[in-house]
Order: structure tokens, then sequence, then C-alpha cells
């Protein structure tokens, strides 16, 4: 796949220098958006790293798209600044972004070769040279068979994956994608999360938003957390998963004895096994209470939260339902 994504230096196709004065792809401040009496996002801050898989996770309505839109200067915020490598008129290194809408479509009488040359066209890129490319990306991602075919005569999943082909046809340095696993089945969720990590080895910067947490969970370093328009979390995935203690899991063969009093008031029984929140001390003192307590330890594992769990307690259980009910029934394992 590396073929597919190769990737050279782009400031030159646009005219703007490479910017190398700031290590951030993004710098958004305080971004605020109205649409009428509609407050969709109330104050974003987001800084992304050159180089990162960003995520931006939140539910439906939470203000990702609106958020995504601004930073690439599709539309003004009504506050606040943004910049991309370090510009604040993003519309001025266009060709430097590769943009995925939340909404499909490209035209259905269309070549596929020729919707992704296409879309690099309007990026700069020659259109000769887009059709080569996207028949080579096309061969690359599984689609050599419909290089010839037209949008109309694919699948909802394969006309939206020629669709992220065209995003990148024309080599962006920042690869923008606004809800890029939704509509895609089990297989090619893995091929693009594949993909994902490909860009980013890359040197290419990637934002996707979702409402699936589990892909951030494999893929991102950074996320931010949108809800209700704000962000109460925007850092690594790890601190966000430290938020919370590690669980303990235990199962004994003694039902009782003095090592009880060394597990805290808060543990509960889940079957056979006890479980609660890591105590501060560490695992060192507890274990010797056990031992020393005649427990007779049949099995003890420490488990570190999720991202999952983290969501729940940054942006709340509500937040969390919602996130929910739009994850896919089959879910891909990395
Ligand atoms: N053009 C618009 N006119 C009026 N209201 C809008 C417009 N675009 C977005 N909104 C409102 O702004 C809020 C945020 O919408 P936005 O599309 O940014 O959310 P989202 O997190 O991307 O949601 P989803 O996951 O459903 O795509 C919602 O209340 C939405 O109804």
């Amino acid at each position: 796949m590396s073929d597919v994504l190769d990737q050279a230096p782009h400031g030159d196709k646009s005219g703007v220098k490479p910017d190398t004065s700031t290590e951030l792809a993004i710098e958004a401040r305080g971004l605020v958006k109205r649409f009428g009496d509609t407050l969709a996002v109330r104050g974003v801050d987001i800084t992304v790293p050159r180089g990162a898989i960003y995520g931006i996770l939140g539910p439906n309505g939470a203000g990702k798209t609106t958020t995504l839109r601004m930073i690439l200067g599709i539309i003004d915020p009504d506050e606040g600044v943004r910049r991309i490598f370090g510009e604040d008129r993003p519309q001025r290194i266009a060709r430097r972004i590769g943009y995925l809408p939340e909404e499909r479509g490209l035209y259905p009488a269309m070549k596929a070769t020729d919707a992704i040359a296409f879309m690099g066209s309007l990026r700069g890129l020659p259109r000769a040279e887009g059709r080569r490319r996207g028949a080579e990306l096309m061969e690359q991602y599984g689609l050599g068979h419909a290089v010839d075919k037209k949008i109309k005569e694919l699948s909802k999943g394969m006309a939206q994956t020629v669709q992220l082909l065209g995003t990148l046809v024309h080599k962006p340095d920042l690869v923008i994608l606004d809800e890029p696993f939704s509509g895609l089945d089990a297989i090619n969720q893995g091929k693009l999360e594949g993909l994902i990590r490909q860009l980013a080895e890359d040197g290419t910067t990637v934002i996707f938003s979702t409402h699936v947490i589990h892909h951030a969970e494999r893929l991102c370093s950074d996320v931010a957390i949108i809800a209700g328009g704000k962000v109460p979390y925007a850092g690594s995935v790890e601190v966000a998963r430290d938020r919370l203690p590690p669980q303990v899991r235990l199962e004994t063969k003694n039902d009782d004895g003095p090592w009880r009093s060394a597990l805290p008031a808060s543990a509960t029984r889940d079957g056979a096994a006890w479980v609660f929140e890591l105590p501060e001390s560490g695992i060192e003192p507890l274990l010797r209470s056990l031992i020393e307590g005649n427990a007779g330890i049949r099995s003890l594992s420490i488990e570190r939260a999720g991202l999952h769990d983290a969501f729940v307690t940054i942006a709340g259980e509500a937040a969390a339902q919602a996130m929910q009910s739009d994850e896919p029934a089959q879910e891909v394992s990395a």
C-alpha cells in the first residue's frame, strides 16, 4: 500500500511554500458558530500536531462537522481563529488539503477514474495525471476491476471508497475525513484503518470525525471530544484513559478471612470475582495483604480504562449512549 500513498512534499504545487515555522497542522482557538438561533459550536479549541492521527469524537449534532468546516474555511467562524500549517486563510493552502465531506456524492455517469481525476483537479492536479494516479490507487486499493466502471455501476461502499481515493489523489499534507467509516462494511472499515495508518507513516496529518470510539482508540494518538458544541477534552488518548483508575478483578479460593479487610469498601461482586478500583497505594501492598491474609488467589488482573470509559466520564453517559446507538453491530478488530 505504500505506493498508494507515495507522499512527496507538496508545498510547491500550491505556490505556497511549505511552512516550517510551526509544528502544528491545525490550531483552532475559541471557534463559535451560530445558525440562526442554534449555537452549533460554542468555543472550540483544537490543536493538532503535524503527522498525528487525530480523532474528533462526539454524538450526532455535537458540532463535529461544523467545526471541521470552519477549520477548512468552508464556513467562517462567528468568533475565534484557526490556522492550518500556520495559515489563517485555509483557502490559500487548499491544494495541500484533502477533504472527505460527510455528504457523499459523485457524478453517477462519470467513470471512477475520471471522478478521482476530477476531485484532484479541484486541488490543482492535472486531469491526465489524476486519471493515471486514480487507476493506480484503485488497483492498489483492490478496486482494479472497477477502473472503467461508472459510479452508478458501483456499490455504495465502492463509490465511497472512490471518493476517498479522490480525496488523496493530489497527495495532500493534511487529510480531513468526516465520518469516513460510516457506510463501510467491516472489511472495508479495516482497510480504511490500514490506509489511515499508512498515510500517517508517510508523514500526512489525518483528522477524522467518528461516532465509533473503537476506531479512534485503535488509530489515534490524540482526540478531541465534542459534546454540545464544546470540547470537554482535547489531548492524548493515553491521558484521557488515565483519568480513570484501573480496575482490579480478583478471584480467590477462600470466601472469607483476614484478607477481606484489604479490599476497598467499594469492591463489588461480579460472579466469582471481586471488582474494584486499583487503590492509590498500588497493587503491591494489596497483594501482600491478600497473601498474608490467606486469600488463596486464583486470578488477579488489572485493567486500564478504555477510551470508551474515559469518554463516559468526560462527556457523560448521555453522550456515550447517543454514540453507541450509532455504532455498527459488527465491529472490526485491529
Ligand atoms: N447549515 C445549518 N443550518 C442550521 N443548523 C445547522 C446547520 N449545520 C449544522 N446545524 C446545527 O448545528 C448543530 C451541530 O451540527 P453538526 O452537523 O456540526 O454536528 P455533528 O456533530 O457533525 O453531527 P452528526 O454526527 O450528526 O453529523 C446541530 O444542532 C445542527 O442541527
